[in-house]
């Protein structure tokens, strides 16, 4: 059985997410991590989550705290913290106030969680999980953020909509940057098992549409509603599922590379990486020469935001 702690848990995904992993068997201890000041809504939040644990049968013994130092002895550690995008905003326009919080906070969980596995979900997150990864001093297997996990899954949901199959039909990849620079994997999208392009009605996918629609997706969301909550939410349960149920599943996040990528590396970006109870490991693979192309501009792209936002946090800290 296993302790996962929330950081960020005030916030929208974080409380959401609360929920979401509270229905996994593996649970038995949740910590949720607020700011100091808001005792009072992490009570609630605790209160109501009780109440649904009561309806739904769930036994997770559920605490708050406003300091990160009781997420001791955690398993995982999932980070929400920090600000959204506002409409308008482009996800590494937080890049650097959002890089402060988590240069804290992970020296914080370096230092009184060695053994966790920390899970970064604040954006720009491929940012974040090289920021977490320095500052933390833990092991890259230890470290990863969401990446393109979510953009995945909204790609795998629209193919299921204009194939009209279940989506557990659909495997497809998203890798690169979560965000505009991202790069679908049509060599490595399948329907029931087939190759995608050795399906007649492929020729009359419309690809460019559709990725536009994954690429635009969160900010439509918070143009709409003001922020992504169930998307995010479920997908951070599918991974600590993978990661407590040790399923060795291949999963899209961001992660660092060394060089498993056609050579490319030195960098925390969305890759496919096997995930269990130890954490996250890369996937070596090879693409075809388009999606190289595509990857190599993303991993240039995020390379600069990081070195940029590393240099800034070397002259404030
Ligand atoms: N990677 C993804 O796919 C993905 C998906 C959704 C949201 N996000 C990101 O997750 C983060 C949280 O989103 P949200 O919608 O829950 O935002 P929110 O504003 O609802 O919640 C933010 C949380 O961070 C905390 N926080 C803010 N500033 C802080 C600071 N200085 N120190 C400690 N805690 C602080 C707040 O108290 C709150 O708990 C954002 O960065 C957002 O962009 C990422
Ligand atoms: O788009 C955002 O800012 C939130 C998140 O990254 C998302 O893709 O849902």
């Amino acid at each position: 059985m296993a302790k996962v702690t929330i950081l960020g848990a005030t916030g929208n995904v974080g409380v959401f997410a609360a929920h979401t992993i509270s229905e996994i068997p593996y649970v038995s201890d949740m910590l949720l991590v607020g700011r100091p000041g808001r005792e009072d809504f992490l009570a609630g939040c605790c209160r109501d989550l009780s109440d649904s644990f009561a309806a739904r049968g769930t036994d997770v013994r559920l605490s708050y705290s406003t300091s990160i130092l009781d997420a001791k002895d955690s398993d995982v550690i999932i980070c929400t913290a920090g600000v959204p995008r506002r409409p308008g905003q482009d996800r590494n326009d937080l890049a650097f106030e959002n890089a402060k919080i988590i240069a804290e906070t992970a020296e914080t969980i370096g230092r009184s969680s060695p053994d966790a596995i920390l899970f970064l979900v604040t954006n720009p997150v491929d940012v974040m999980t090289a920021v977490a990864l320095k500052y933390s001093g833990l092991q890259p297997r230890q470290i990863f953020g969401l990446g393109t996990h979510l953009d995945s899954m909204r790609l795998k949901s629209l193919i299921a909509h204009y194939f009209r199959v279940h989506v557990s039909e659909v495997h497809t990849r998203i890798i690169g940057e979560h965000g505009d620079s991202m790069v679908p994997l049509w060599s490595a999208t399948t329907i029931g098992g087939i190759r995608i392009s050795n399906l007649p009605t492929f020729s009359g996918l419309p690809v460019q549409e559709m990725i536009e629609t994954v690429r635009t997706s969160g900010e439509a969301i918070i143009r709409d509603k003001g922020s992504t909550v169930y998307g995010p939410g479920e997908a951070i349960a599918t991974l600590i599922r993978t990661i407590l149920g040790d399923e060795n599943r291949i999963l899209t996040v961001s992660s660092y590379i060394k060089s498993e990528i056609h050579g490319i590396g030195d960098v925390c970006i969305g890759v496919p990486a096997r995930i269990n109870r130890d954490g996250v490991f890369p996937v070596p693979l090879s693409l075809e020469e388009s999606e190289v192309a595509g990857f190599r501009e993303s991993v240039k792209k995020i390379r600069k935001v990081t070195a940029g936002v590393m240099e800034r946090l070397e002259e404030v800290r």
